[in-house]
């Protein structure tokens, strides 16, 4: 019972990590699986895809490690956030591909219940704007869309979940139908603050309330699996956003973390109760722990890590991710090439899903090293739109630290160049893998094995510090250049 396994489903691939009882990674496992695009702005993913690899790395994790259940005190779920899933009760068998969290699908529901007036409700319910990226209308689609899905939702046949609470399904054997409070705060169906499905948006959206998991604490009991040989205890769940803030420890309010991997996401501890913003910012869950809820403003980047992927194989500049910083250092300082990235419109704060993406600024010297640099700049430029909005909505006192992780926090360029457009300290762990140590920890905390909260933070340990070096009159002159970008590019 020395283990946690804590499973990572995340939107591109499924891993699990084998914590050890120190909370040292040591084995892991992980494998891609297919993404369905079966129209322009649509992204599916089979369920049986998200379940089969799931399950393999999970027995391939353990046998990596020669570990049997019994060895494992507790099981930790992290997942990707607002992916949708409808499945029959009696067969577990979903109705439909889960509509993935990306999708765009359903953008008229939301200009319909926009343009009627229902947004300021929405978001003081659910701390949410109305954009096709949350699973309320995606539920509502599937609904509205396949034969007979109403009706049985109605009579209380289908069930509604969203990745974690389809695999706490199928782990228990269609026992637990249950989700944490970070996942049920990404559905736009769920009152953040008093905690508990809210009527109101249930109605707005046509979603039954039949359909809905109950909802627990991040550290609770969600069941038990017996699929891996033996009886193991299902004790953590949260969002992997929720769980990387979770991973990095992010416990007090004013704490900030933004991870880096295929977008880029950044949350604030806000403390015990919401704040609204005026920024255009998101107000979710960051956990519950013990019935208490803390709260937390989030901004969502489309693509971060993405705008590298497009480097590597879409302009074909560098063959490996990790030359994308190399060459970036390359860039001639005397030209300004700016890159908007909004290859699938533009996320916070901006929200605009028409938008998209711009260079400005060319030469005829401009190349390969101009345009990697104006990619990588791009991403601190937006983490900056963010930091910008929830220090206004939130308070500016105190110093900014940003703790960073997934995959583009591994450039040195990248996470200096953010601490320079920044203007804040920029903090990497030595720990990087945030997410799945956040959902072990709640599994291993829940489960007696791991030490309490504060006991955890202290477990926290700085990899490297980048500070600022660039001057604060060219910061200001490169950023205000960065907005009058985007404003054009929205323009077009
Ligand atoms: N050394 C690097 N420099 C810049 N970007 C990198 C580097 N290593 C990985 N990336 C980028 O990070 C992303 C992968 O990060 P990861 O956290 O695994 O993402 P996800 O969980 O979204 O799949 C990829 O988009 C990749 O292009
Ligand atoms: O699976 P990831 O790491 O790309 O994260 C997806 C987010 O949870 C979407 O909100």
């Amino acid at each position: 019972m020395t283990h946690i396994l804590a499973i990572d489903q995340g939107t591109t691939s499924s891993r699990a990590i084998l914590f050890d009882g120190s909370m040292r990674a040591v084995h892991m496992a992980q494998t891609e699986f297919p993404q369905h695009f079966p129209q322009a702005g649509w992204v599916e993913h089979d369920p049986e895809d998200i379940w089969d690899t799931t399950v393999a790395v999970c027995r391939q994790a353990l046998e990596k490690g020669g570990l049997m259940a019994a060895d494992v005190a507790a099981i930790g779920i992290t997942n990707q956030r607002e992916t949708t899933v409808v499945w029959d009760r009696t067969t577990g068998r979903a109705i439909h591909n889960a509509i993935v969290w990306q999708d765009r699908r359903t953008a008229a529901i939301c200009a319909d219940l926009k343009a009627a007036g229902h947004e300021p409700a929405v978001a003081s319910v659910t701390g949410l704007l109305l954009d096709p990226y949350f699973s309320g209308t995606k539920v509502k689609w599937i609904l509205d869309t396949v034969p007979g899905a109403r009706a049985r939702a109605e009579a209380g046949e289908l069930l509604f979940g969203t990745v974690d609470s389809f695999l706490i399904w199928r782990l228990t054997g269609g026992r637990v139908h249950a989700t944490d409070a970070t996942n049920a705060a990404r559905t736009l169906l769920f009152d953040i603050e008093k905690g508990e499905w809210s009527a109101q948006m249930c109605a707005l959206l046509d979603v039954p309330p039949a359909m809905l998991p109950e909802v627990r604490d991040c550290a609770a009991d969600f069941g038990e699996t017996t699929l891996f040989g033996g009886s193991i205890p299902i004790l953590g769940v949260a969002g992997d956003q929720q769980a990387a803030t979770i991973g990095q420890a992010c416990f007090a309010p004013g704490m900030m973390k933004s991870t880096y991997g295929t977008g880029c996401f950044a949350l604030l501890n806000t403390g015990d109760s919401p704040v609204a913003s005026r920024n255009r910012m998101l107000t979710t869950v960051a956990y519950q722990l013990d019935g208490k809820r803390a709260y937390a403003l989030e901004g969502s980047i489309f693509i971060a890590g993405a705008v590298v992927q497009w480097l590597r194989d879409g302009l074909k500049l560098i063959e490996r991710a990790d030359q994308s910083g190399p060459l970036a250092r390359q860039a001639d300082p005397a030209q300004d090439v700016v890159i908007v990235p909004a290859f699938t419109g533009l996320g916070a704060p901006y929200w605009d899903p028409d938008c998209r993406g711009a260079m400005f600024g060319l030469t005829r010297n401009t190349g390969a090293a101009e345009i990697a640099r104006a990619a990588l700049e791009s991403v601190a430029f937006q983490t900056r739109d963010l930091v910008e909005a929830m220090r206004a909505d939130w308070g500016a006192e105190g110093e900014t630290i940003l703790r960073v992780d997934g995959g583009m926090s591994a450039s040195n360029w990248t996470m200096q160049s953010l601490s320079d457009l920044l203007g804040a300290a920029v903090d990497r762990p030595v720990m990087q893998e945030t997410t799945a140590l956040g959902a072990a920890w709640l599994a291993g905390m829940q489960a007696g094995v791991y030490p309490d909260r504060e006991g955890f933070a202290a477990t926290w340990a700085l990899e490297r510090r980048f500070e600022p070096l660039m001057e604060t009159a060219t910061r200001e002159a490169r950023y205000a250049r960065w907005k009058r970008a985007v404003a054009a590019a929205m323009s077009v």
